[in-house]
């Protein structure tokens, strides 16, 4: 029987609006609206949607970081109240992510130390992950003597290291140059098919969802987002941009992006 890794049940979200902090009660919209979705061990799915819809705002809610409005966030079978070791995260922005006075090595291996994993042991896990990320020749280094994709290597290699069963990753190659995007993709597949983690990405770009997803949740538009379609794209890796298949697949997507639902 396929395990279950991630199990959404009618999630909702409001934030509660701050004018009703200090003056009278405002109601302000459902960002989210009745997410249904269940999401198999291993599996590397992605999440499109526009600008604004809570793609953000569900990832931290299943990361631990937020509280939902209503429904059920279950990881690995537990109702999620807060972060945990079996999901890791990593963010778009990678200078504020990890730590300007550490060195590479000690980023990497700093969930370990917190845990009081001993030196010793702490030493071939962050080898490891700096290994599964080519980052091995420049554990010494400083974040600020990193390029933007050597430091978002140095964010999943620090997520890896804590051996999360979820990587959870919030549009974490928004930043970078064509180039260096392409190379992060390959990597991260890589990395995934060596682990077999399960994988939740947020982007809004269509063709970075059609390179990567094995199943692509597109979002309606804000607000009451809901998951307007879960698309399976049953294409092997690494992905030919330039096949039919492939055109195809970014006109689907697009209509439903462009519109938030179905095409009518
Ligand atoms: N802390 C907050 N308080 C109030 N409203 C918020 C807060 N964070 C996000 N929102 C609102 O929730 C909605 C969804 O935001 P979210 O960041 O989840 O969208 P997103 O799809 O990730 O957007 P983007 O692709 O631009 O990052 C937006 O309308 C946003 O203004």
């Amino acid at each position: 029987m396929t395990k279950i890794s991630i199990e959404l049940k009618h999630v909702s979200k409001r934030y509660q609006p701050a004018s009703s902090l200090f003056k009278r009660k405002t109601s302000s919209p459902l960002v989210l609206k009745d997410i249904n979705l269940m999401i198999p061990t291993g599996e590397f799915h992605v999440f499109l949607g526009q600008s604004g819809c809570g793609k953000s705002t569900l990832l931290n809610i299943i990361a631990g970081f937020l509280p939902k409005t209503g429904g059920e966030v279950l990881v690995n079978g537990s109702e999620v109240t807060e972060p945990g070791s079996d999901r890791g995260v990593v963010f778009q922005n990678a200078d504020a992510a990890i730590f300007p006075w550490l060195t590479v090595e000690e980023n990497v291996g700093y969930g370990l130390k917190m845990q009081h994993v001993s030196d010793k042991d702490r030493k071939p896990v962050v080898e490891r992950s700096l290994n599964l990320v080519g980052l091995e020749e420049h554990a010494d280094k400083y974040p600020y003597e990193l390029s933007g994709g050597m430091k978002q290597r140095v964010q999943i290699a620090r997520s890896i290291a804590n051996d999360p069963s979820i990587l959870i990753l919030d549009e974490p190659f928004g930043a970078l140059d064509a180039q260096t995007r392409r190379t992060m993709q390959n990597e991260l597949i890589d990395i995934w098919q060596k682990t077999g983690k399960t994988i939740l990405f947020v982007t809004h770009d269509i063709q970075e969802a059609a390179y990567l997803g094995q199943k692509i949740s597109i979002f309606s538009r804000s607000p009451e987002s809901h998951i307007a379609i879960t698309i399976p794209v049953d294409r092997p890796y690494p992905r030919n941009v330039y096949s039919s298949e492939n055109e195809q697949l970014v006109n689907t997507l697009n209509q439903y992006f462009e519109v938030g639902g179905p095409v009518k």
